[in-house]
């Protein structure tokens, strides 16, 4: 359905526009406006002084220069050009002041829309539609809110000046009022028309545009470039980029086409009905029926009035377009009703957390990706989660980290049902198989796992010497203050396996109660692996650990093992007694521990 704004819409997205600027620089809006105002009411002052002049002037036009007082006239010439240079120097502030304003209020809106998008749900960002939103609300807190300002400003200028003209219309040729009015109306009608145009085509183009920034992310960005390079990929992706750009510039060149001719043949019809109107006039003069300095004086006006209508109806136009992108920011920020967690409350531990007959599908699916888990999990208890590609291991964490709700079953916390999952993110820490690597210190890396407290150094270097990472932040050039990130200036980079432990550090800076470790050595060398599950139990001693793994090895410790398949838990118990049960966590032990214990001489 093409999206439409109605008058009511515009309007509240107007006060919206002016509400923002308000609270990021209520001075500069003062300043602005009041600037623009004096400007205005300068240049009218300047026009009746012009006025005055031009009357003092006409007796020399006759020949008869005796009445004309000269001093007059110069001291009248030089308020007029006073008031052109401070006219030039206030315009020059406003603009400056403009463009300070400006900043200002882009700065107040992104981090509007920053903070919604931080705040925003998880499972939103599954949701293209979400993303389209999230886009349009960033396109529009660049530069719009502040632009409406300034338009409705200058509009204010163009409504006083088609109200004085009106004026004059009404005392000396009223009946030409209806009549420019009318001839604007084509030109309002193509601006509309264009207006909605526009901005359903950025609504239909929203994941195409997207799909190019996310090329362009992949040509520029220093972590895709090895590989990107390692493929020869750059052409490809190119020409990918190239291809969406080309269809968006196709839509836009249709569009601006199409409505270039309409707005054209609505200004030839406007044009036709002055003209009309102009004939008329004519007609009427000469039938003695207008007298002709009333004609004259109507006409200058309506060729005036109908001139600022043009602007106005233009200025409508791109006012419009900002109005949409607005109603849009309105709704994205509107739409994040709830509060964000403040700092969080003091962690409870919990002594026991189940599923019961949980059931969660993604956005979108048409079928459940975990379907009637039921698990617990005790305090200080090592949970091993295993199975196939797919089988839903990660999932199943996100519900237990309180990253997603579940869309069936419960999840309940000592015998009470979990209704906050920020409570359950607050007692959590996760180190998940594609964790971040944040660009940032060291120091950053590990601190962000607790970012309620004031970063405590002796805790963040324990951290670091239980993740086995210490020795080498040590020994870079800044230390724990060394940036992890060659793109910055004295940055430098991790290996996999350092960027994995710093991960790992993260997670005991946190000093959770209940630490999921989704793959956690999946970069890590056979010691390095050998050494943290050797300490596990002492390192995560009194907590609940849940140990998502593809490695046998590390799993048969566990105090009790999932097996899930297709969305389903299918055999659950310790290594001893999975194995006895010879079901499927026998097989894939059995098969992977062949592989390692293969006698098969190397091929030569
Ligand atoms: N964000 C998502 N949206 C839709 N489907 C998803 C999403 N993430 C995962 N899935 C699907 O859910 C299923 C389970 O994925 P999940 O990542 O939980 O598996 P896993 O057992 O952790 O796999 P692996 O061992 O490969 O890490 C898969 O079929 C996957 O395609």
């Amino acid at each position: 359905m093409t999206p439409r704004l109605t008058v009511r819409d515009m309007c509240g997205a107007a006060v919206h526009a002016v509400r923002m600027s308000w609270a990021a620089d209520r001075r500069g809006v003062l300043t602005v406006v009041g600037l623009q105002l004096t400007t205005a009411v300068g240049l009218a002052g300047a026009l009746l002084l012009l006025r005055g002049m031009v009357g003092d002037v006409m007796p020399l036009a006759r020949g008869g220069g005796a009445g004309v007082d000269l001093s007059r006239l110069v001291s009248g010439l030089s308020v007029l050009v006073a008031l052109g240079a401070v006219g030039g120097i206030l315009q020059s502030l406003s603009g400056m002041r403009q463009q300070i304003l400006t900043d200002r209020v882009d700065r107040h809106v992104i981090s509007l829309v920053l903070r919604t998008a931080a705040h925003t749900e998880l499972l939103e960002f599954e949701d293209p539609d979400f993303h389209d939103q999230l886009q349009r609300a960033v396109h529009a807190s660049r530069r719009e809110p502040a632009k409406v300002v300034m338009m409705l400003v200058a509009m204010l200028q163009v409504a006083l000046t088609v109200l004085a003209i009106a004026g004059v219309f009404i005392t000396m040729a009223w009946w030409l009022l209806p009549l420019a009015a009318l001839s604007a109306l084509p030109l309002f009608k193509a601006a509309k028309d264009r207006r909605n145009a526009v901005y359903a085509m950025h609504h239909s183009l929203a994941e195409n545009h997207r799909r190019r920034q996310y090329l362009e992310q992949l040509l520029t960005r220093r972590d895709e470039a090895k590989e990107i390079r390692a493929l020869n990929l750059g052409a490809t992706l190119h020409t990918r980029w190239d291809s969406e750009y080309a269809q968006e510039l196709t839509g836009m060149t249709r569009l601006i086409r199409t409505y270039a001719w309409r707005e054209i043949s609505a200004k030839l019809l406007s044009g036709a009905m002055i003209v009309g109107v102009i004939a008329s006039v004519w007609a009427l003069v000469n039938a003695g029926m207008v007298s002709l300095p009333a004609a004259s004086t109507g006409l200058a006006g309506l060729w005036l009035l109908s001139s600022r209508m043009g602007t106005a109806s233009q200025m409508l136009n791109n006012m419009g377009q900002s109005l949409y992108f607005l109603k849009d920011l309105h709704n994205f920020v509107a739409a994040a009703v709830e509060p964000l967690p403040g700092p969080a409350a003091p962690v409870r531990p919990f002594r026991t957390l189940r599923a019961r007959d949980l059931t969660f599908t993604y956005p979108g699916a048409n079928r459940p990706t975990l379907h009637g888990i039921d698990i617990s999990l005790h305090q200080g208890e090592i949970i091993a989660l295993v199975g196939a590609n797919g089988s839903g291991k990660t999932t199943l964490a996100k519900l237990l980290a309180g990253l997603y709700a579940p869309t069936g079953g419960t999840l309940v916390r000592d015998s009470h049902p979990v209704t906050d999952l920020h409570q359950l993110r607050h007692c959590c820490a996760v180190v998940f198989q594609d964790f971040v690597r944040y660009k940032l210190t060291a120091h950053d890396n590990i601190a962000f796992g607790r970012v309620d407290d004031q970063p405590h150094h002796s805790r963040i270097r324990y951290a670091a010497e239980s993740a086995g990472v210490a020795t080498h932040l040590e020994s870079l050039p800044d230390g724990y203050q060394t940036v992890l990130g060659r793109e910055f200036t004295d940055g430098t980079d991790l290996s996999g396996g350092q960027w994995q432990k710093l991960a790992i550090a993260r997670a005991f800076y946190r000093d959770a109660p209940f630490v999921i470790l989704d793959e956690p050595t999946a970069a890590l060398d056979p010691q390095a692996e050998a050494d943290l599950f050797a300490r596990i139990r002492q390192l995560f001693a009194g907590r609940t650990v849940l140990l998502i793994s593809h490695r046998f090895s590390s799993v048969r410790s566990a105090d009790r093992i999932y097996v899930l398949d297709s969305g389903r838990v299918i055999e659950h118990g310790t290594h001893t007694q999975l194995m006895r049960t010879q079901g499927r966590y026998a097989d894939l032990f059995l098969t992977q521990a062949a592989g390692y214990l293969s006698t098969t001489p190397p091929a030569p």
